[in-house]
């Protein structure tokens, strides 16, 4: 390895590039309202069906990652690596693999067009990232995980390429991360090409557009689950006869829900979400040997959205679970007050709830008590959030300017 390393860099040229660089970012963890669930093409991630999803605030969730690559990791870890939540991590999966590749074969076509930068694709790199919420436990680690992998490389290689090239990238890591690139509301166009070229994300409308959106996430459980998104996806394609019909029917969902948000349509929001959510689970039950992602507490999630709406005499809420059992509950700022009343009781005391509101807590009224006594049960803590930005580069280092963790 020293051998090759003196062949390509003379001793000059070494001496002057000691250094060690960094560039960090935060990316968000994103819930889908039209779910991705299927894959045409394992190997590049390409979908079924095209997918949209809400990027929620980083103030609440978020991953933070920092890269660093130097000529002197050589030495140490010639390798690539990963430290993941204070753990190694191995960056020798196909699609960590397919990400790195990607962004390196990026930089080195820089690298050739302007011969005085310095040749960082060709360094080891030592990557570092936390995720402040539980990993692998149904809350999108995978999409903010990926997504702030692939913003922090190519922020550490100065990439001119806009946040839709980097998706295609970070498709590869995990098909939901290419979401996690953008703001607001992002669509996930399937894309027809073979090559995955054009299956990427894509700007519904930026989080200015309609700031008023909440997610109030109810926590069932942290624990990892049983099916991979990734495996229970491939059973579902090969052997769920509903799935097929699901995709034909996301289309015309995919535009209604565009329409929906363009117009800030919540009741048509609300509808297509649980619709969605619920055609998803569908599926899922319908796969063999059968997928079972919700539980008893979801349910309960199910029954509260209902009887609320039923109460305000008004779509004032909507639900839609991904591949766990965790309850995302979407409503605008306005019914805050009206939803947390009927929801304190239920709640009240869980780590992550909120009692700043003006309405007195009627809980959800006479014949729900099973609901709230299930939920009481049920979830372990809550997360208050709303709609958010994409990942923003920060100067907060997991990583020291002599490349150890901090
Ligand atoms: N910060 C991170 N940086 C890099 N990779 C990460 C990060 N966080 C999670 N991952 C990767 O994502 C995997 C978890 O993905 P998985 O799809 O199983 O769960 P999830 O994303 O939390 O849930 P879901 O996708 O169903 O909502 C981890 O094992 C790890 O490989
Ligand atoms: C239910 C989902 O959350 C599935 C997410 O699947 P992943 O993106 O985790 O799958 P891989 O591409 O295999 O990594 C729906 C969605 O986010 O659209």
């Amino acid at each position: 390895m020293f051998k090759r390393f003196h062949q390509l860099y003379p001793a000059d040229s070494m001496a002057s590039d000691q250094k060690i660089y960094r560039a960090s970012t935060t990316a968000p963890v994103n819930i889908a309202v039209i779910k991705y669930w299927g894959k045409r093409d394992p190997t590049l991630n390409l979908p079924t069906n095209s997918s949209l999803s809400v990027t929620l605030s980083q103030s609440d969730l978020r991953t933070h990652t920092t890269a660093s690559c130097s000529s002197t990791y050589r030495k140490e870890t010639p390798e690539d690596s990963l430290l993941l939540n204070g753990k190694l991590e191995p960056l020798t999966t196909p699609r960590s693999i397919a990400c790195l590749r990607s962004l390196r074969a990026l930089r080195s076509e820089l690298e050739s067009t302007n011969p005085s930068l310095p040749k960082l694709s060709t360094y080891p790199l030592r990557l570092a990232s936390s995720n402040n919420f539980p990993t692998a436990a149904g809350l999108a680690s995978s999409a903010a995980g990926f997504a702030a992998l692939v913003r922090a490389i190519a922020d550490l290689y100065e990439l001119p390429q806009s946040p839709t090239e980097l998706s295609l990238i970070a498709r590869q890591g995990s098909g939901s991360a290419c979401r996690s690139l953008l703001g607001g509301y992002v669509a996930w166009d399937k894309g027809s090409r073979d090559d995955g070229t054009d299956s990427c994300a894509r700007l519904v409308a930026p989080k200015s557009h309609w700031p008023e959106m909440r997610a109030l996430i109810l926590v069932a459980s942290a624990e990892q689950k049983s099916v991979s998104s990734t495996a229970g996806m491939q059973t579902t394609v090969k052997t769920s006869g509903l799935f097929r019909q699901r995709v034909e029917a996301v289309p015309q969902r995919m535009l209604e829900m565009e329409k929906a948000i363009r117009e800030k349509d919540f009741e048509a929001f609300a509808e297509i979400t649980r619709k969605e959510s619920n055609s998803f689970h569908a599926t899922c039950l319908d796969t063999d040997p059968p997928i079972f992602y919700m539980n008893e507490t979801s349910k309960m999630a199910i029954r509260a959205v209902e009887a609320i709406n039923k109460e305000a005499g008004r779509t004032v809420a909507t639900y839609t679970f991904d591949a766990g059992p965790n309850c995302v509950i979407y409503y605008l700022e306005k019914d805050w007050d009206f939803l947390a009343a009927k929801l304190d009781l239920a709640l009240d005391g869980k780590e992550g709830w909120s009692k700043e509101r003006t309405s007195d807590a009627g809980g959800l009224g006479v014949g729900n008590e099973r609901v709230e006594e299930g939920l009481k049960n049920g979830v372990s803590r809550v997360i208050m959030t709303s709609v958010g930005e994409g990942p923003i580069s920060v100067q907060d280092h997991l990583i020291d300017e002599h490349g150890k963790p901090v």
